[in-house]
């Protein structure tokens, strides 16, 4: 086993408040380090000890004071998490204490470990892949049933396994691919016709289509179902969005234009999760920030599940025209609920006949007026009406990870590239170079093509101590 790592790192795992407090202590001298602090009760010092076995002991600090009665567990490389020697000293949960400890860790040569160190170093020392790696991140975070069966099945290689799977059968392509090559002037050979080819890149585009496609779903269940308020400026978006949040999350004002950039922010409804999305609000505008901000409101409203398009219930002028014109393409396969904001400004009648206008417009519409606060829980019921995911089984692979997906997508490219080249009869070897290209996004998910930067990236949002 390759190490690559020489420092020996320490830090506390556990969370303050907790009656015991755990030390995690990695790397070539781990355990060395550890005897040097760690007096056992009876019995051998802790670098004769066994792996897998508990000694109880006591911390002295340099000048022979007891710093605390302790458990220290041993594991001998590579069979621990990170695969290093490592220790664990499991101290009473007091933060003095725990902090006295890393101290003379520190002071007998070990640094602190950085967020996500421990993993990172599991991934290096093969003992998993990066998208488990990053399933650890999510296993931790996971706030519900179906987000920690993702992380679960995650963590344990279940995506691994089926790029492993897809990997092979690239492979399989590739080596089909460069028989034509050889064989090329020998047109009656069966094994690497033009039409076998064309059948297995259309099966791999197709898992690869569905994995991409999963993220969708994925991410719903990961961040929270995505719900786009949408409409022109001055409608009340951003008053719905603080209303829903029960926070002042967003500016509102009567100025045309206020929101200029998206703001999301979730809340659980009935064990739910969505998030809502406030956008820059629609018009033509010559202003350039404004317009890239409407410009992210329609690539917003492309990833929502659910659209809440608004409208000022007080000026609907045009507002059919544009519904039918500019919302309702964009809502095919969505749940789209049409919001009348305002309606506290309205008479009875001006309802109904705001209503009758409407009538032929097949969707969910509410009367709402976001700044009373009036129906806002009757929205949230139709919302909970609205929240379909699918049912997922365990064998179900769910892209949860922006990273994989993105991977995934210029497989997909590359793929499509590849079936272009063997539609229009491109020479074998620059289909051959788009496959190396698949085959190289897929090996990016695992972490076999991956550079530092990307390694930092993933490793900082971790916490520290894992
Ligand atoms: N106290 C403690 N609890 C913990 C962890 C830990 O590091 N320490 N974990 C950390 O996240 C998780 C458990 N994960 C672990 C994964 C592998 C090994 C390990 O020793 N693996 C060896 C031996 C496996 C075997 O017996 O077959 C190996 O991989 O070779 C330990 C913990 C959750 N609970
Ligand atoms: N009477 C009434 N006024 C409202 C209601 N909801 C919002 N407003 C007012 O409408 C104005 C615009 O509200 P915003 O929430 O900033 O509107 P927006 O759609 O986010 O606007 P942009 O960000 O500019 O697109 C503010 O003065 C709000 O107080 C409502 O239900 N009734
Ligand atoms: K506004
Ligand atoms: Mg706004």
């Amino acid at each position: 086993m390759k190490m690559i790592n020489q420092d020996t790192i320490c830090a506390i795992a556990t969370a303050q408040g907790g009656a015991i407090g755990i030390i995690r202590v990695s790397g070539p001298r781990a355990i060395e380090i550890t005897s040097h602090l760690f007096i056992p009760v009876q019995g051998k010092p802790l670098t004769e000890r066994k792996p897998y076995t508990l000694t109880f002991g006591k911390i002295l600090s340099p000048q022979g004071e007891v710093i605390d009665e302790v458990l220290v567990s041993l594991f001998r490389a590579p069979h621990s998490y990170t695969g290093e020697d490592s220790t664990e000293i499991m101290c009473h949960g007091s933060s003095y204490i725990l902090q006295q400890v890393i101290q003379l860790l520190i002071q007998s040569g070990c640094r602190s470990a950085l967020p996500g160190e421990y993993t990172q170093r599991a991934f290096l020392n093969g003992k998993m892949d990066l998208s488990q790696a990053e399933a650890v991140a999510d296993l931790i975070a996971s706030s519900s049933a179906a987000s920690h069966r993702l992380a679960m099945s995650q963590m344990r290689g279940g995506f691994s396994k089926e790029l492993a799977e897809l990997r092979n059968r690239l492979l399989h392509f590739t080596s089909l691919m460069e028989l034509e090559l050889d064989f090329s002037d020998h047109e009656e050979l069966e094994f690497a016709n033009r039409s076998e080819l064309n059948e297995l890149a259309a099966h791999i585009e197709q898992v690869i289509a569905r994995l991409a496609h999963s993220f969708s779903v994925g991410n719903a269940i990961k961040n929270g179902i995505p719900v786009a308020i949408i409409g022109e400026t001055n409608v009340g978006k951003s008053t719905l969005l603080n209303a829903l949040l029960n926070e002042e999350k967003a500016i509102v004002s009567d100025i045309h234009g206020t929101t200029r950039d998206v703001i999301e922010d979730t809340i659980n409804l009935q064990g739910i999760t969505f998030r809502f999305i406030d956008t820059a609000g629609i018009r033509q505008t010559s202003d350039t920030i404004e317009s890239l901000g409407i410009k992210r409101t329609f690539k917003k409203m492309e990833q929502s599940h659910i659209i809440l398009w608004m409208i000022d219930s007080t000026d609907v002028k045009g507002r059919l025209e544009e519904l039918q014109t500019e919302i309702l393409p964009h809502c095919q396969s969505k749940k789209l609920i049409i919001l009348f904001n305002k309606s506290e400004l309205l008479l009875p009648i001006q309802k109904e006949e705001l209503a009758t206008m409407f009538a032929n417009i097949e969707t969910e519409k509410l009367f709402i007026s976001a700044k009373k606060r009036e129906n806002i829980t009757t929205l949230e019921e139709k919302l909970v009406q609205a929240a379909t995911l699918p049912e997922i089984s365990l064998n179900d692979i769910i892209i949860t990870n922006a990273r994989h997906y993105e991977a995934l997508v210029q497989a997909l490219n590359s793929i499509h590239r590849v079936q272009e080249g063997l539609q229009s009869d491109l020479p074998g070897d620059l289909v051959s170079e788009d496959l190396r290209q698949c085959i190289f996004h897929l090996s990016d998910i695992v972490g076999d093509v991956t550079n530092d930067e990307v390694l930092e990236n993933i490793f900082k949002n971790f916490c520290i101590g894992k």
